[in-house]
């Protein structure tokens, strides 16, 4: 397995206007194989940092780079290296669970039988099978997140950027999610998850990014961080607690 990191970021500042930057300095890597949780409070900068990894928002200073490349460098090799799960559904009313798979493995030049495999094995994992033809529009929200999920994995891409995908999922999607990355993981992709259900993540990723107001205030494994929070052995929920009071509210 490659040691060079699938996803660097490097000293990169950020935001909405040029003089008031929402991220301050962030500095972080996700290696081959790795699952990093970013977690932070409500607007800590987590869904601003996924914007400019995905090449939505231009940074102020810094970067962002995947695979070596920044988007600028290699926009094609950059944008089919990594898939997104989005906090909310963006889906195509017109089009059916189904469709909306196969538009996403045409995008990313998955082939027909390979797609026929993966769109088998999601569809029963996420238990939509009966679904599969309906159109989104009819679709729960629950069911919505699925063919969000589904889409990005129909891909295979070396790097999974995903953004609190739990909320309206079922306990069993639930489940068959953090499964399925694990699976992912173990054939050597990379994530990086935001999500506030710390209790859920805690026994899933290898390291923590703890962002606060911009700013990445501990990184590391849960052990590591609770070393730096001075708090040994504790839960993930209670070292973040222990970390944002700290860095002041
Ligand atoms: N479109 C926008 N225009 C201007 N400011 C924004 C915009 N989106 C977010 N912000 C600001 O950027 C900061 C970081 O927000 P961001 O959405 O990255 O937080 P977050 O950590 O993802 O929060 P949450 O947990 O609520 O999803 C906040 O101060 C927020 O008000």
């Amino acid at each position: 397995m490659s040691h060079s990191p699938v996803l660097q970021i490097e000293e990169l500042t950020g935001g909405y206007s040029l003089g008031h930057p929402v991220l301050h300095d962030i500095n972080f890597e996700v290696m081959p194989g790795e699952m990093v949780g970013l977690i932070g409070l409500n607007g800590a900068g987590k869904s601003t940092t996924m914007k400019h990894i995905l090449g939505l928002m231009t940074p102020h200073r810094g970067g962002v780079a995947v695979r070596g490349k920044t988007r600028d460098e290699d926009p094609e090799a950059y944008q089919s290296s990594l898939a997104f799960v989005p906090e909310s559904p963006m889906l195509y009313e017109e089009l059916t669970v189904r469709e909306h798979m196969e538009f996403a493995a045409r995008a990313y030049g998955v082939g027909t039988e390979d797609y026929a495999q993966r769109e088998e094995r999601l569809l029963k994992l996420f238990r939509m099978e009966e679904k599969a033809d309906s159109l989104s529009i009819h679709l729960s929200k629950g069911m919505k997140q699925k063919v969000m999920i589904m889409s990005a994995f129909v891909a295979r891409p070396p790097l999974y950027i995903i953004d609190e995908p739990f909320l309206g999922l079922d306990p069993l999607g639930i489940r068959s999610l953090l499964d399925f990355m694990m699976e992912m993981k173990s054939s050597g992709a990379s994530i990086l998850l935001s999500s506030h259900i710390l209790s859920t993540i805690e026994n899933y990723c290898d390291r923590f990014i703890v962002l606060h107001r911009g700013a990445v205030i501990a990184q590391g494994s849960l052990s590591e961080i609770a070393r730096q929070a001075g708090m040994p052995g504790a839960a993930l929920e209670d070292i973040f607690y222990s970390l944002v009071k700290e860095g002041g509210e």
